[in-house]
């Protein structure tokens, strides 16, 4: 197979990017509930190593999401008939989603339940 050239490589990982958000709704509220979470990092002012916290667990669950768009794909691809192997596959993705949502959730709250708190006057 023909080396594609870098531009190409960077325009085809864009493709995909666009191909999640535009096709999966979940895609698009991860990045609503990312916009959020960076805004609020911003206003209150977190720490640097908090920043890092945030932004991993932006990052993993968008990654995840886009992985699981891709399983979709290939398995609906290769295998568009009811299988056990691709509800394994497909049920798998969804699970890596799902944890890095866990992961999320917890670190939105133990980055930002004390900010909110002194912002309510607590
Ligand atoms: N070919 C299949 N064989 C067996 N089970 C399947 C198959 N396709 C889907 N499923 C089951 O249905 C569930 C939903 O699959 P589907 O492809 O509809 O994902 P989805 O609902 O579009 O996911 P998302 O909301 O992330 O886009 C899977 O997690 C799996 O349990």
């Amino acid at each position: 197979m023909k080396r594609r050239s870098w531009s190409l490589v960077f325009r085809n990982a864009a493709e995909g990017i666009v191909y999640g958000f535009r096709t999966q709704r979940n895609v698009r509220v991860h990045s609503g509930v990312a916009v959020i979470m960076c805004s609020a990092g911003f206003i209150f002012g977190i720490s640097r190593t908090d920043w890092m916290f945030v932004l991993t667990a932006i990052f993993l669950v968008l990654v995840t999401e886009l992985m699981n768009t891709a399983v979709e794909a290939a398995v609906d691809l290769a295998h568009p008939h009811i299988h056990p192997l691709a509800k394994a596959a497909k049920d798998t993705a969804a699970g890596a989603v799902l944890l890095a949502a866990v992961f999320a959730v917890v670190i939105g709250c133990m980055v930002f339940f004390k900010p909110v708190l002194h912002w309510l006057g607590f």
